[in-house]
């Protein structure tokens, strides 16, 4: 360790007395959350007792005495258990405190002090009961980013009363396991990169690990940013953006913030369940409530109330395999999700009352109550309204005339019938789009349309007429549906984090916005990772444009911290240099490319390797193949020989041991071997394929090698 002694002693002191307060303080509240559940037991002991009224009978004409009654037992009781609530989280973090309550140190000395004052940091904070002594302070208060961000020397930071300026006179960064000092360093640079890249070699865990203790300062700045509205990040694979939106997420619920945000205010839109799976344990980790989590298919499915949805990973499935189809699914779904078509479909909506909806005049027992002019009137106009808001209010109208004219209230199943044209089929309506050619060229008149559209009309059409509703055409719809209806849901939604933001097209966007209209965003991508599309950075400059916020910036990060400096350079090759990828410099084998003249002799060499990988101790040992079906024939071979699980669409398994898994569904994850195990001619040829191949060979942590059987392809 080689710590000046006395230095040592002070350490190992501030750490006992640190513990011992956070074990009083432990104590404190394991005897507070005692006495609130007796509390808790005896007053529902005592409303069972003391309360003449059943739970039943309180809604009833004669209930409200009873719920006043109950209302004086039960108001008490619900604090208690929020209390209890409360005091278990920090039962939970003082435990974790205990085992390593800090992980670093800086001795800074304000301007306007003579003596530099000694700042610990930890995952949470520690302070002595009545008094302002910080034992510890959270890595998310505003004085932590002097760690982050500063190495000794002058310094600042931004504190909710203005900018605070000083010196660090010392950094130290510390090793504390199970409440024992193991060791500590005073850091400058080159120490903390020793320190991070043995923190990288370690192995990959089956679930995303926190970063808290070695956060970079681009990274840092990403996670505090409360600057903009939308904050979009360009990183290279593996340069921390799932790990920056999920820390920003937690730092956006610091007690500390004036516009400190709950779980439920937060939305992380992941794109598939295997990775919200692999990323739901950091902000538990960092001491929050989860926050909201979805994929977006969820999100269509809800929009559309519709279930039989086909996922993104059934559509790369389905255009990577599909070698007679692959050009139309392409540029079908670019159309249908292109700006052009937006506009096409806002003119269809404009169409709608005039086109598509068969006003009637309204009789009521013989009589016309309203004409269809006047209904048609009502409807006509009011842009800004819309149009299924539009026609929620003509119901009222209807009913109130015929309540003008007849003084009767209508039964539900005459106003039914009567109101018939009220309700709007959206999917019906998009039919007619497709179906009434005519119709469609003199709408899209004065637009340059694709070569193909007549194909991807009938395509469409096809598509239409089966029970699964298509990726592109659910996404139209969702667009359609909002606009016509509203968005209703997410209400409460204040910040929005997209990870992968590559994967989504300009409808996307427009959907994002239609239902998060008064949300901030963070948006993460990286432009080398797209599957199917080519995006350079001029895709966030469409991004900006959609969402349009008041205050927007974009940060590029280029430094990869997964891989070895000879998976990154081997990985680099596959793509446009048009950006710079950094590796962290960490060492390790050369990727190599193995090839088998048959198939029993790539199961052999695949499982040579699986097994020197096990040897090894890798705990996560990625087959990645270029699609499910490949996957599924290479499961079949190697299933009986080695103990191995398949990977394939809405999979959650946890990443643990040998897995085979299609490319496009490894995004975002990672594996401390891996093997592409199809890279002969005839999988790998395209300009596409360079991309998947990229994305493949990033998923690496350490130990990184190619097999096919025949001939390697000319992309390796
Ligand atoms: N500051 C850091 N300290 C320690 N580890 C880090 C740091 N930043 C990133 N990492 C590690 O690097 C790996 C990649 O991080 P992450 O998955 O967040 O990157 P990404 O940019 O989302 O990658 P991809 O685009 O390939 O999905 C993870 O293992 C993560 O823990």
């Amino acid at each position: 360790m080689g710590n000046n002694q006395s230095e040592l002693e002070y350490e190992i002191k501030r750490l006992e007395e640190t513990i011992s307060l956070a074990k009083k303080q432990l104590n404190q509240a394991r005897q507070r959350n005692e006495e609130n559940k007796s509390a808790i037991l005896s007053a529902k002991k005592e409303l069972r007792e003391n309360t003449t009224h059943s739970i039943s009978g309180l809604w009833s004409s004669d209930g409200f005495e009873a719920l006043a009654e109950l209302s004086q037992y039960v108001n008490p009781v619900t604090e208690k258990i929020a209390d209890y609530e409360a005091v278990e989280n920090k039962i939970l973090l003082l435990e974790n405190l205990i085992k390593s309550p800090y992980f670093a140190r800086i001795d800074f000395k304000f301007d306007d002090e003579d003596m530099s004052e000694k700042i610990y940091i930890g995952r949470s904070s520690l302070k002595k009961d009545n008094s302002y002594e910080m034992y510890i302070y959270d890595w998310r208060s505003p004085i932590a980013s002097v760690f982050y961000r500063f190495v000794t020397g002058q310094a600042f930071y931004d504190s909710p009363g203005g900018r605070i300026t000083g010196e660090v006179d010392l950094k130290r960064q510390y090793e504390i396991n199970n409440g024992v000092l193991e060791y500590y360093f005073d850091a400058d640079v080159q120490i903390v990169d020793e320190i991070l890249r043995k923190l990288l070699s370690q192995n990959t865990s089956s679930k995303m690990k926190t970063i808290v203790e070695s956060i970079q300062k681009e990274q840092d700045i990403v996670i505090r940013d409360m600057e903009n509205d939308l904050l979009i990040v360009q990183g290279v694979a593996g340069s921390g953006k799932t790990s920056i939106a999920l820390h920003r997420a937690a730092y956006l619920m610091y007690q500390g913030l004036s516009s400190k945000l709950s779980a439920n205010n937060i939305i992380i839109i992941s794109p598939n369940t295997l990775f919200e799976q692999y990323i739901s344990n950091v902000i538990p980790e960092l001491g929050e409530d989860n926050v909201v989590s979805v994929i977006f298919e969820e999100m269509l499915a809800s929009i559309l109330q519709n279930e039989r949805i086909q996922s993104r990973n059934q559509f790369l499935e389905n255009l990577i395999t599909s070698s007679g189809y692959r050009d139309i699914i392409k540029s079908s779904i670019e159309f249908k999700t292109s700006h052009q078509f937006m506009e096409i479909l806002n003119l269809f909506i404009r169409d709608i009352p005039d086109r598509w909806i068969e006003f009637e005049d309204i009789y009521y027992e013989g009589q016309c109550i309203v004409t269809k002019e006047v209904l048609k009137e009502k409807i006509l106009g009011r842009n800004e309204t819309p149009l299924g808001v539009k026609l929620k209010q003509l119901e009222d109208f209807i009913v109130e005339s015929i309540y003008e004219s007849k003084k009767i209230r209508l039964k539900k199943s005459v106003k039914k019938e009567i109101l018939k044209f009220t309700e709007i089929n959206v999917l019906t309506l998009y039919r007619k789009l497709f179906n009434d050619r005519e119709y469609f060229y003199d709408l899209v008149k004065d637009f340059k349309l694709p070569d193909c559209i007549e194909d991807i009309l009938i395509y469409t059409q096809e598509n239409l007429n089966t029970k699964l509703l298509y990726y592109d055409d659910a996404t139209a719809l969702a667009y359609l549906n909002l606009k016509i209806n509203g968005a209703n849901e997410y209400k409460n939604i204040k910040q929005v984090v997209i990870d992968e933001a590559q994967d989504y097209y300009p409808l996307h966007y427009e959907i994002f916005n239609l239902l998060f209209a008064n949300s901030q965003f963070t948006i993460l991508g990286d432009i080398n990772q797209t599957l199917e599309k080519k995006e350079d950075l001029s895709l966030y400059e469409q991004i900006s444009k959609i969402l349009n916020r008041k205050k927007s910036s974009l940060v590029t990060m280029d430094k990869s911290f997964r891989c070895t400096n000879e998976i990154l350079m081997y990985s680099s090759k596959f793509i446009k240099q048009s950006l710079e990828i950094k590796s962290f410099n960490r060492k390790g084998d050369e990727p190599k490319i193995y090839t088998a003249s048959d198939q029993l002799s790539l199961n052999d060499m695949i499982i040579s390797e699986i097994k020197l990988c096990l040897e090894k101790g890798y705990q996560s040992i990625g087959l990645i193949c270029k699609t499910e079906k490949n996957a599924i024939s290479l499961f079949g071979f190697l299933k009986d020989r080695v103990d191995v699980q398949l990977i394939k669409d809405e999979s959650t398994a946890d990443l643990h041991g040998v897995f085979i898994i299609p490319v496009y569904m490894s995004k975002g994850l990672e594996f401390d071997a891996v093997l592409i195990c199809d890279t002969d001619t005839t999988n790998y040829h395209s300009e596409d394929d360079k991309n998947l191949l990229y994305i493949g060979c990033t998923r690496a942590l350490h130990r990184l090698n190619l097999f096919c059987k025949g001939e390697a392809s000319p992309l390796l």
